[in-house]
């Protein structure tokens, strides 16, 4: 795709890599004034992001030197809208688009300019991050804070709280007050010895994400300069899954931008609310309508599944919000038979070892790559791999396990990782003769983290001499895959100093906290020595590190926002989904609804009565018997 450094009229714009927008999507993309898009899953509303920031950047209607500011929930979603946005501008355009997550965006401010809090809220400067959950809030409840003063409440009333109430509620429920809470309930006067001592007790400031949202908003209340120093260099802001943001998310971009020119951009689905329990906003799209005068517009095409797969989807989108439109598939369908179906197994054995004949009969029909399947779980990754990978084995396949851990971080967490992506990049440009694509990634990623400005062409040149000059030494050097872990030791560090430590640090504040770039380095190191350890040569070894020939099983959480030709959930039954249904039966039919909705053309629910009943979640099952789905029993 040829992209152009030119200025463009926007009478003569037009999208680039795809043929066509909707009608309401190219307004959008266009529009001068604050947007709220809730559209269903598939609709195009992370491309249209894509395709709204190209409009601005090669139309000048984001003036240089002002920026693009893109929010986005997950580190994963922010690292796609920003590689679209790459794939589609020239690269001086796109390094005027920013994307990071909310909590990366939050951290950023308190950082810079936390220090100058007042001193009832301000951080020591090297603060940890604070990992919090139930039992930590209970704990403190119950047995670490003891008694309020007489004049403010009886132990009765601490014990009383309730612990999932607590955080969402009073510790960050609404904005910091700069003098605390002068008359405080039992509940407040809690969660203010709960800040003060997470600040200013103990060896280190310990800070959780959403404490570090509201020690931003209260920065950026206090401190105009800082403020405007922001409303100057974003001229537009977009936020993508708009449905998850929270409270705490929502009163920082209201203290920033409201009452700036900056134009505001909101998109997402109702319908796939599943961070509820992350403390995600009721309705935070009628919130954004009314404080920001955001025109709401809808779109009503869906690029991803097939006819048939759309017609089921709004039947179970009408479970979650009566109102929605049915949208019109723009996919062909490609296969015969059934599109959705319920198989019935014995055993867990026999579901596994059928699974995996399945799929290989279907990639072998089909001409498709492992990637392109999905095996999804409610919870409990490992339990279900334990049974699935020796049959996936057995039939010739690999399955992997992407929620596992290695050493302290996730497999799913380290793929995408920055630093674990240069190093396989770097590798894969020193090691493979036809590596263009590597090449282009290498030089783009590498330069920026050097400062070097996408304009500084003799500067641009160096830095690619230099860059062919490590790759084909590396190359000389380890022409095959590292035999042991000391030699994977030793490449990592070569490849981590050319890369430049330091300059990870400064380009990515989350790697200084807790010792995370130490931990991925780690997990780098212990990956790429098994993935190593049995490939014949270095192409092998990389595509096993990044699991080019495995099919995925990972939690429904992890699949927001991913697609595949075929999702094989797996148990759909009590077991699996009772106790989140018990607790917030609309957030489990959402994350039922997400799951479902990651399919281009077949989704495959598999039952078996020794994992658990099917009775709590027989609405499921109504709703899909009610779409004409079949139950088949599978011997
Ligand atoms: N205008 C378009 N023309 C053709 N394909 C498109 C268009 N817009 C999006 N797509 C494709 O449709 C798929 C879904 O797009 P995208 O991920 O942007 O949807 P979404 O609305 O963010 O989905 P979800 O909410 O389900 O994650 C992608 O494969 C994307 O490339």
């Amino acid at each position: 795709m040829a992209v152009l450094a030119r200025r463009i009229h926007s009478d003569d714009w037009a999208p680039s890599g795809v043929e066509a927008l909707e009608a309401n999507a190219m307004l959008v993309a266009k529009s001068d004034d604050n947007r709220s898009v809730i559209a269903g899953p598939g609709a195009g509303k992370t491309e249209l992001l894509a395709q709204r920031a190209a409009f601005l950047l090669q139309t000048g209607s984001a003036p240089s030197p002002q920026r693009i500011l893109a929010i986005s929930y997950k580190r994963d979603a922010a690292t796609n809208l920003a590689a679209r946005v790459r794939q589609r501008c020239h690269r001086t355009h796109a390094a005027r688009f920013d994307s990071m997550t909310f909590d990366a965006f939050a951290k950023g401010l308190v950082d810079r300019f936390g220090q100058v809090l007042p001193e009832r809220w301000r951080p020591r400067p090297d603060y940890e991050i604070m990992w919090t959950n139930y039992d930590l809030f209970s704990e403190f409840l119950r047995r670490q804070v003891g008694s309020p003063p007489a004049s403010i409440g009886t132990r009765a009333e601490i014990q009383a709280i309730g612990v999932n109430a607590f955080e969402r509620r009073h510790l960050v429920g609404r904005p910091l007050s700069v003098e605390g809470w002068v008359r405080p309930t039992p509940a407040q006067w809690a969660a203010g010895r709960f800040w003060q001592s997470a600040l200013h007790e103990g060896p280190k400031t310990r800070l959780s994400f959403p404490m570090i949202g509201r020690l931003a908003e209260l920065l950026l209340r206090l401190n105009p300069i800082a403020r405007e120093a922001l409303r100057l260099t974003y001229s537009h802001i977009f936020m993508d899954e708009f449905q998850d943001t929270t409270q705490v998310q929502y009163d920082l971009v209201k203290t920033i931008f409201l009452g700036s020119n900056a134009t505001i951009t909101a998109v997402g689905d109702n319908k796939q609310q599943i961070m509820r329990w992350a403390m995600a906003m009721d309705d935070p799209f009628a919130a954004f309508d009314t404080d920001f005068a955001a025109t709401r517009t809808p779109l009503f095409n869906n690029y991803r599944s097939s006819p048939e797969l759309v017609r089921i989807q709004h039947i179970l989108a009408q479970a979650l919000d009566p109102g929605s439109v049915q949208p019109v598939s723009k996919a062909k369908p490609t296969i015969d038979g059934d599109s959705c179906a319920i198989w019935d197994f014995a055993t867990p054995q026999i579901e596994a070892a059928r699974l995996a004949a399945f799929v290989a009969a279907e990639m072998k029909a089909r001409g498709l790559s492992p990637r392109e399947f999905v095996l999804l779980i409610r919870q409990r990754a490992d339990r279900y791999a334990a049974v699935l990978e020796p049959a996936f084995k057995a039939a010739g396949l690999a399955l992997r396990n992407e929620a596992s851990m290695i050493g302290a971080v996730a497999l799913q967490d380290l793929l995408p990782d920055e630093a674990s992506r240069l190093m396989i990049g770097l590798l894969r440009l020193a090691t493979n003769p036809r590596a263009g694509r590597y090449w282009s990634e290498c030089q783009e990623a590498l330069s920026a983290l050097r400062g070097i400005g996408p304009d500084d062409e003799a500067a641009q040149e160096r830095f690619a001499r230099a860059l062919d000059d490590f790759t084909i030494d590396l190359a000389k050097r380890h022409p095959t895959p590292p035999a042991d872990r000391a030699a994977v030791v030793a490449l990592v560090r070569e490849i981590v100093a050319f890369i430049g430590p330091d300059r990870l640090l400064a380009t990515h504040p989350a790697y200084a906290q807790g010792g995370w770039l130490g931990k991925v380095l780690q997990a780098a190191v212990l990956h790429l020595t098994t993935s190593a350890a049995s490939a014949p040569d270095w192409a092998a070894a990389l595509d096993t590190y990044e699991g080019v020939h495995a099919v995925p099983l990972m939690t429904i959480h992890k699949s927001k926002g991913l697609e595949y030709h075929t999702v094989i959930f797996v148990g759909l039954d009590d077991d699996a989904w009772s106790r989140s249904f018990i607790e917030d039966q609309v957030e489990a039919t959402a994350g039922f609804f997400v799951a479902f909705t990651r399919a281009k053309q077949r989704v495959l629910f598999t039952y078996c009565a020794q994992r658990g009943a099917r009775v709590t979640i027989d609405s499921f099952y109504q709703l899909l018997l009610g779409c004409g789905v079949k139950i088949l029993t599978i011997r």
